[in-house]
């Protein structure tokens, strides 16, 4: 695929967004209907086998799936369609016009600004709470699976690895650093695996460390390790409080659902009316609370 290929008739291609291990992203213009779109195509057939193949064509599926369910829901870029193309598949989308929030949170250099922080967290937390209300799992909440409009409008991408809750998967998945304790184990994995990586990304944001190194639960597979405590010593008391109770290793303790997070989080977003930060460059994700609840 390059830059000026016309695909099904429809798609011209404009310049590559990103590319994953499973496939890669293209900026389009739909002929059709005349407008910017996003194209995901499953990366060309090379070394892998036959099933191997297979497998990331269905999880491609999948995700075409979980897209059109939610079509029309705010947070989730919406679904235009997806085929078969060139032995594999494609999923076109809605164009988000923004950065990953990875990119986002890397371009200050120092830790974010709290209500910053807790404002993406939450608009993460409410679009996922969607998947929860619905008996889904995203297994693979990270900023770089986290989009930031020029609006502050914060969007959850990449639903390939997305699964149905309580029930365990076949491929142990998500990003180490962001994912569960229990994503690394063959076991069930259920809504709170979210509310972990949530968690994940608020230390991150507040702190710009990760609460566990990324070869840290590899390592636990070998060796017996005490479960690592992230130091939070700059984090406010009651905020403290409810990030380590959706960092829990033992996920009994944890926060079960994004809607809870929603909730615990609540009291630390900016109130209706509350000027913007001084601080903040760029696009502003508290905005949409700062909006008297009516217009939000
Ligand atoms: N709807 C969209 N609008 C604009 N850019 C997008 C959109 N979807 C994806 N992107 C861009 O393309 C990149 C890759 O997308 P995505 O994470 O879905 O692919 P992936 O192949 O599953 O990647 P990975 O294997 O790293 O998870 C994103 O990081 C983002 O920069």
């Amino acid at each position: 695929m390059r830059k000026g290929d016309c695909v099904a008739n429809r798609y011209v291609l404009k310049q590559k967004l990103g590319e994953g291990s499973f496939g890669a992203t293209f900026a389009a213009y739909d002929t059709r209907l005349d407008r910017q779109v996003a194209i995901k195509f499953q990366h060309l057939r090379t070394f892998e086998s036959n099933t191997e193949f297979k497998s990331s064509e269905m999880g491609f599926k999948d995700e075409a799936d979980i897209l059109k369910r939610y079509k029309g829901s705010r947070g989730i870029p919406e679904y235009i369609g997806s085929q078969r193309y060139n032995e594999g598949r494609f999923i076109v989308m809605e164009m988000i016009n923004g950065v990953t929030v990875d990119k986002y949170a890397s371009a200050g250099n120092s830790p974010m600004e709290l209500d910053i922080a807790v404002s993406i967290v939450t608009q993460v937390a409410e679009t996922v709470s969607l998947l929860h209300d619905t008996g889904y799992v995203h297994r693979d909440v990270k900023p770089g699976n986290a989009m930031i409009d020029h609006s502050g409008n914060v969007y959850v991408i990449d639903f390939g690895s997305t699964w149905v809750a309580g029930h365990r998967p076949p491929l142990r998945e998500g990003t180490p650093g962001f994912a569960a304790p229990e994503q690394a184990k063959p076991v069930a994995i259920n809504t709170s695996a979210d509310v972990f990586s949530m968690g994940c990304m608020l230390v991150k944001f507040l702190t710009l460390h990760l609460p566990y190194q990324e070869d840290y639960l590899a390592l636990a597979r070998k060796v017996k390790l005490a479960p690592p405590q992230p130091d939070l010593t700059y984090v406010p008391a009651h905020l403290k409080s409810v990030i380590g109770d959706m960092i829990r290793w033992d996920r009994r303790l944890r926060i079960q659902t994004a809607a809870e997070v929603v909730e615990r989080l609540r009291p630390f977003l900016p109130a209706a009316g509350a000027p913007p930060n001084p601080k903040l460059v760029g696009a502003d994700p508290t905005a949409r609370y700062r909006r008297p609840a009516a217009v939000r």
